[in-house]
């Protein structure tokens, strides 16, 4: 079989270098084309010399058509209204759209939803094997476990990242969610500050820190009454994103059009 030529967008970015890095590794998959925004500083630069994995004669473009025609995949960890329009472009092109995009709004979902018509996407808050194991252990945990229990999730992650809470967090709540039977967005508490009063019964509480160069912590807190379970997972390398990344593009080749995630990539939904 051919080897999947994948596009890597937003090649300039701490994901992009990472995910064109995971492609030159991989077997059975080729980098065709590396996208950038217009105006971007790196456009014309060969695109392993960005990702330090020496000359690849691939040079950074702002050309999606031309990248998209030429491809059977793209590996997108943008910004979401970046990735509501490669969703659209992967659905005129029939090829793949793997997103890593998080801080995605409700109508930025509806229309990656619409665009899972026309062709394969995978889309998920977090790539790595590890996470999406987590959201298992949690949904089986907060299924387990009665309403006495509170969740709580916490996170931490580097200074520049511009969403919050994060893609993983949102991931892990909806699984605590389902465990429940409950619909995360009627028992969410994002924010809390001043006089909150108590905790109201039910919700799942989330709590944010941002500072240096923490790639991804996140912890689920099931606090009762006299003992507490914390299950918890940390992101060392960004490579285990990307190579998730790739794995999705190899496992979407021949499937029909829809939306899927990483647990269906991996196998793991029923666990
Ligand atoms: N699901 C997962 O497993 C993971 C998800 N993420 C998510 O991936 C996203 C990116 O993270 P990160 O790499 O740290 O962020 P960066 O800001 O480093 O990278 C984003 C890149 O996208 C580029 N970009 C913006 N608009 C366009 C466009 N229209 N066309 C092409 N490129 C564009 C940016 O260019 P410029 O800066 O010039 O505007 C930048 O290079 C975030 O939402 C993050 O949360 C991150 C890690 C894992
Ligand atoms: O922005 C990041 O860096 C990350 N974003 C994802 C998220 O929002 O959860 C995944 C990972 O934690 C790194």
């Amino acid at each position: 079989m051919s080897d999947l030529r994948l596009v890597v967008v937003g090649a300039g970015g701490r994901m992009g270098r990472m995910l064109m890095r995971a492609v030159t590794e991989a077997s059975g998959v080729t980098l065709s084309a590396a996208l950038e925004r217009p105006g971007a500083p790196v456009l014309g630069e060969d695109a392993g010399l960005l990702a330090g994995v020496g000359a690849l004669g691939v040079s950074i473009t702002d050309d999606v058509d031309a990248a998209f025609a030429g491809a059977d995949g793209v590996l997108d960890f943008t910004v979401p209204k970046a990735t509501v329009a490669f969703a659209q472009a992967a659905a005129r092109a029939g090829i793949t759209h793997v997103i890593g995009t998080t801080g995605l709004s409700d109508e930025d979902n509806a229309l990656i939803d619409d665009a899972a018509r026309q062709t394969v996407i995978v889309r998920s808050g977090n790539m790595s094997l590890g996470v999406n194991l987590l959201a298992a252990l949690v949904r089986r945990a907060a299924s387990t476990l009665d309403m006495e229990f509170d969740i709580e999730i916490v996170e931490m992650h580097h200074k520049h990242k511009v969403d919050a809470p994060s893609g993983t967090a949102l991931l892990l709540g909806e699984a605590a969610a389902a465990g429940r039977g409950i619909y995360l967005k009627d028992h969410a508490q994002k924010v809390r500050d001043g006089h909150t009063g108590p905790r109201r019964a039910g919700d799942i509480g989330f709590a944010t820190l941002r500072g240096g160069s923490v790639v991804g912590d996140h912890t689920v807190i099931f606090a009762g009454a006299g003992e507490r379970i914390e299950l918890s997972h940390k992101a060392e390398d960004r490579g285990i994103f990307a190579r998730g990344a790739v794995r999705a593009a190899l496992w979407g080749r021949g499937r029909a059009p829809g939306l899927y995630s990483m647990a269906d990539v991996l196998g793991i939904r029923d666990i």
